[in-house]
């Protein structure tokens, strides 16, 4: 078995800055950043197969109709793909909204930054971002580079990007600049803020058109707490804040990209870059989608709209070829839905509460384990609750509800549930919400006839006044009475049981009592112990029926069996029940003599 190896002398703890005042701790996020969408280049950049120019049409187009007013599209001087489709996106008319500007990266290289303008010049809003490393690893190791040098090549970089860009008279594009110190996260924190203090002056930015400083964790390397403080520590240095928009691009190797870029917005920052699920270089870079949602299921509306979740995820995923994670915040397959027993019970219980008890604030969600209605992202409410090994009596209790309009009674879904139990354990496998309708209507006749049919029956009011045969059932308060006037009631009937026909009878003080009295002749010694019974169907549509719910306990024994009827007619409906039950009954028992042959 090999052994993770001491660390101590290969791997380094982080050292945080000195930052004794920082505000960001007492903050609250309640403000919706600038939101840039860079899936078409970090995202992009990172894939095995870039996406060709349909694709990120496609994307592109989606990124619009999601709501994005900042895009990053390309990477225009890698070649003829990201150059061609920058122009194409700026040559075609009515592609770009006017109120969407396009962002296009490029190295601090003079050759680069002028292809990268030709790429992009004649878009109605472009922001053009140059990038350079500013950690002592990167500038030692990568571009042998001192500071001084890195700044110097920043601001020649600058300016030459200014002049043909805003300085340039021709230019039919209202230009945006942004400058990233390339890993930011591990860049001494005073050499950040004099690098950008140096590209600042070169571009000379103003208030009603602010430069923007993305400050990357290109590799994360510490707590979201230690980029919060770095973050609060830059916009307490830079002057010209009010010409400044403070942009965040956190990648996710240690995963917290989500946290940073929150914590990040408390310490002040305004602007965010990300890409939709997180697609990016290795672990990737910050999910938007769970950030704008983050913010939707706190009430603020993040001006992006993921209403139907799952057109964006097949996009994404056909884009980039990598699927989304069934546990991805919000947008995975399996975020809105409950396997375990308790979760299901509580969510079943909140659905419950939320349809039928006033709660205090109607409107406020709270659903337990859930944090957002499925439908507001445009999931329904059918796969909240799945059932496996794992599932208990109200996720069951869910799917028949869902599926046949039936709110099974409590000892219903006891019973059931361990039927329900017995299969998916001996499946190891989910059972779908087909397979549990079939099992529920397998086991109590609604499809299949049961081993008892009646084939014909009478109810008539028992004028004999005939005394009660021993043993026959007297219905309880919940048994719908059939008669005021004359409690008593004669069942006849022809009784079908396994293909032969008795003839039965019994008295009882109502249509069931009568019926389970009949019974007796047929060795079905059955006493009514529950009866509930309930409308399914709509009212509108005149297609209403009657649900019934028996529990019978046998005669002179503990053994107990549940039988459900549904019918039109509500007697009809309970004398189903009853031989639901009986049949249930009768199979519980292979022992069980044959019913007397009358
Ligand atoms: C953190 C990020 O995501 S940064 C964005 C990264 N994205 C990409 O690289 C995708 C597109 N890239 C490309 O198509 C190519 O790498 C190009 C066109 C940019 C450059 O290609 P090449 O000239 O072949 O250079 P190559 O990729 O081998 O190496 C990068 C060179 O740029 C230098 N470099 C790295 N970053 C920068 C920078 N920000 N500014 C200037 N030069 C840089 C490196 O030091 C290296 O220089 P060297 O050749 O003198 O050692
Ligand atoms: C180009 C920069 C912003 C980048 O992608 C990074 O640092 O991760
Ligand atoms: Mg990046």
């Amino acid at each position: 078995m090999p052994m993770l190896k001491n660390p101590s002398t290969k791997y380094r703890l982080f050292k945080p800055i000195d930052l004794p005042n920082r505000q960001w701790p007492t903050k609250t996020l309640d403000k919706v950043p600038r939101w840039l969408a860079t899936d078409l280049r970090d995202g992009n950049q990172s894939l095995v197969d870039p996406m060709n120019s349909e694709q990120k049409w496609r994307y592109f187009e989606m990124l619009v109709g999601l709501g994005f007013k900042e895009i990053e599209i390309s990477f225009p001087s890698s070649g003829d793909t990201d150059y061609d489709f920058t122009r194409r996106l700026v040559d075609t008319p009515d592609v770009v909204p006017h109120d969407v500007a396009l962002q296009v990266l490029s190295p601090c290289r003079q050759d680069l930054i002028k292809r990268t303008v030709e790429a992009i010049e004649g878009a109605k809003n472009a922001i053009l971002h140059l990038y350079l490393a500013t950690s002592p690893c990167f500038q030692q190791i990568v571009l042998s580079q001192s500071e001084e040098e890195g700044i110097v090549l920043a601001v020649a970089c600058t300016k030459f990007a200014r002049s043909i860009t805003k300085d340039n008279s021709s230019t039919r594009t209202h230009w945006q600049y942004e400058f990233s110190p390339e890993t930011f996260s591990d860049t001494s924190m005073d050499y950040a803020v004099k690098i950008c203090e140096a590209v600042k002056a070169a571009w000379e930015p103003s208030e009603s058109n602010p430069i923007i400083f993305n400050l990357p964790a290109t590799v994360e390397m510490s707590t979201p707490n230690v980029y919060a403080d770095q973050i609060e520590y830059f916009c307490q240095h830079i002057t010209e804040r009010e010409k400044i928009c403070v942009s965040l691009h956190c990648h996710n190797d240690r995963g917290c990209a989500t946290a940073a870029s929150e914590l990040g917005q408390l310490a002040g920052a305004q602007r965010v870059e990300g890409t939709l699920f997180g697609n990016g270089e290795r672990t990737g870079n910050v999910d938007l989608v769970n950030l704008a949602l983050n913010l939707y299921s706190q009430g603020i509306h993040p001006g992006l709209d993921f209403s139907d979740i799952n057109s964006v995820i097949d996009i994404v995923e056909e884009s980039n070829n990598i699927p989304v994670h069934a546990r991805t915040p919000y947008g995975g397959s399996l975020v809105q839905c409950a396997f375990s027993g308790s979760h299901q019970d509580a969510i079943k219980k909140g659905f419950q509460a939320r349809k039928y008890q006033g709660l205090p604030e109607k409107d406020l969600w709270q659903i337990p384990y859930l944090p957002l209605d499925p439908q507001d992202i445009g999931r329904t409410y059918e796969a909240v609750i799945r059932v496996n090994s794992q599932s208990g009596k109200g996720g069951v209790a869910w799917v028949i509800q869902r599926h046949l309009e039936l709110d099974l009674p409590r000892g219903l879904q006891v019973a059931f549930s361990k039927i329900v139990q017995r299969e998916a354990d001996a499946r190891s496998k989910e059972l779908l919400p087909r397979e549990i309708v079939k099992l529920f209507e397998n086991q109590y006749h609604l499809k299949v006839n049961p081993r008892f049919t009646l084939v014909d029956y009478s109810i008539t009011p028992d004028r004999s006044m005939t005394p009660l045969p021993d043993g026959a059932p007297v219905e309880g308060q919940q048994i719908r009475s059939q008669n005021t006037q004359n409690s008593m009631r004669r069942f006849d009937g022809v009784l079908d049981f396994d293909g032969t026909e008795h003839k039965i009878s019994g008295i009882g003080n109502g249509a069931l009592s009568s019926l389970a009295n009949a019974l007796h002749s047929v060795r079905i010694d059955l006493d009514v112990a529950h009866y509930s019974e309930h409308a399914i169907g709509s009212q509108k549509s005149r297609n209403v029926k009657a649900a019934t719910y028996i529990e019978c306990t046998a005669a002179g024994s503990n053994e107990r069996v549940w039988g459900v009827g549904i019918h039109e007619d509500v007697v009809q409906a309970s004398l189903n029940a009853m031989l639901s039950a009986a049949s249930l009954f009768i199979s519980s028992r292979p022992n069980t003599p044959m019913p007397i042959q009358h």
